[in-house]
């Protein structure tokens, strides 16, 4: 049988090297598009020692130039795109750049599968962070989308332009609407890797203090190796749809500081708000309710929050030699 193809834009990122390395392990062909090539970039790869069996390829996804040649190269089956400006604290400084980026990079894509290939399936990474201002909670497919920051109404746009061609066109394109969702790999400027990673810090005494902005908000939060398993179930169904992928559970930043901290015998009040942190616009409380992911795609997710931070701390911590 014909090696199956799966093209990965942002392999880089987080949820990239966790996903190349599930459709490795499913014998899958993965090509990654990546914007340019540096040893740091391609850390997350090699910590999971994948870097030699994905094949990288540069591409500006906002040159449909460039889309067209690779896709026609490399005749994917599936294509992952996971490539965007994906702070949404750096998106209130670089509105433009987020919203162009992370808009006009879906309609080239979806631009040359029309052209190409219908029968690409494409899975596109939506957020949470489009519901925003929340009525009713648990969110759910069907809840009112009202995004509090450029980034979320970049991935409204975004979510809305896949939604377009999947009904006009009859294009096999799948939104996972990921809540927070965390790994060893995420960048440490998002909050909960920096909650670790500066924890540490302090009980190594190479930081005086936590500095954070508004944590009496809360959120869903999950662990990011379960999160990309759903992505691939997605694109196994006959037919595409959107799916919330969250823990189904919320808790306060505060309470994940206080969990962290006690579990290093941390004093509290060695966390610290810095006021410079607070966002313009921020979502209160948020949760999803997984049962549409579950019940359709079959998709097995049971941690609790504390199981995932706990995972997170100890894999920080095996690896935390060099901080
Ligand atoms: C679903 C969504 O998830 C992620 O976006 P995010 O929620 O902005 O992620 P984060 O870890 O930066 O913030 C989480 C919360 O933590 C608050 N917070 C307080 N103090 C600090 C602080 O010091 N640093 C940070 N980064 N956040 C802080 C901050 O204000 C926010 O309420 C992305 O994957 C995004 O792509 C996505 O789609």
């Amino acid at each position: 049988m014909k090696q199956k193809i799966a093209l990965i834009t942002g392999i880089t990122g987080q949820d990239g090297a966790y996903l190349a390395q599930l459709l490795l392990n499913k014998n899958y062909r993965v090509i990654g598009l990546v914007r340019g090539y540096n040893s740091s970039n391609l850390a997350g790869l090699s910590y999971l020692g994948i870097k030699e069996q994905v094949e990288l390829l540069t591409c500006d996804l906002l040159d449909i130039s460039q889309v067209f040649k690779i896709i026609e190269q490399v005749e994917p089956k599936e294509i992952y795109n996971l490539a965007a400006q994906s702070s949404v604290s750096l998106s209130f400084q670089q509105p433009i750049g987020t919203f162009q980026f992370n808009t006009l990079s879906i309609f080239n894509i979806l631009e040359v599968i029309k052209m190409l290939n219908k029968n690409i399936r494409f899975y596109q990474a939506s957020s949470s962070e489009m519901y925003g201002k929340v009525n009713h909670l648990p969110i759910t497919e069907d809840s009112i989308l009202h995004p509090l920051s450029p980034y979320a109404i970049s991935k409204v746009a975004a979510h809305f332009t896949c939604i377009h061609y999947r009904e006009s066109y009859n294009l096999h394109i799948s939104c996972g609407i990921l809540f927070n969702h965390e790994s060893y790999l995420r960048q440490n400027t998002f909050f909960v890797k920096k909650v670790i990673q500066d924890s540490i810090k302090i009980t190594k005494g190479h930081l005086n203090a936590l500095k954070v902005g508004n944590i009496d908000v809360r959120r869903d939060f999950g662990y990011a190796p379960k999160y990309v398993e759903a992505m691939y179930l997605m694109l196994q169904q006959e037919n595409p749809s959107d799916y919330l992928i969250c823990s189904g559970q919320t808790i306060s930043l505060r309470e994940i500081i206080y969990y962290i901290f006690d579990k290093l015998n941390i004093p509290h009040h060695l966390c610290q708000i810095d006021n410079q942190l607070y966002r313009p616009a921020e979502i209160e409380d948020m949760f999803g309710n997984n049962a549409k992911a579950k019940a359709e795609l079959n998709w097995d997710y049971d941690l609790s929050i504390f199981q995932t931070l706990d995972l997170l701390l100890n894999e920080e911590l095996e690896n935390s030699q060099s901080l």
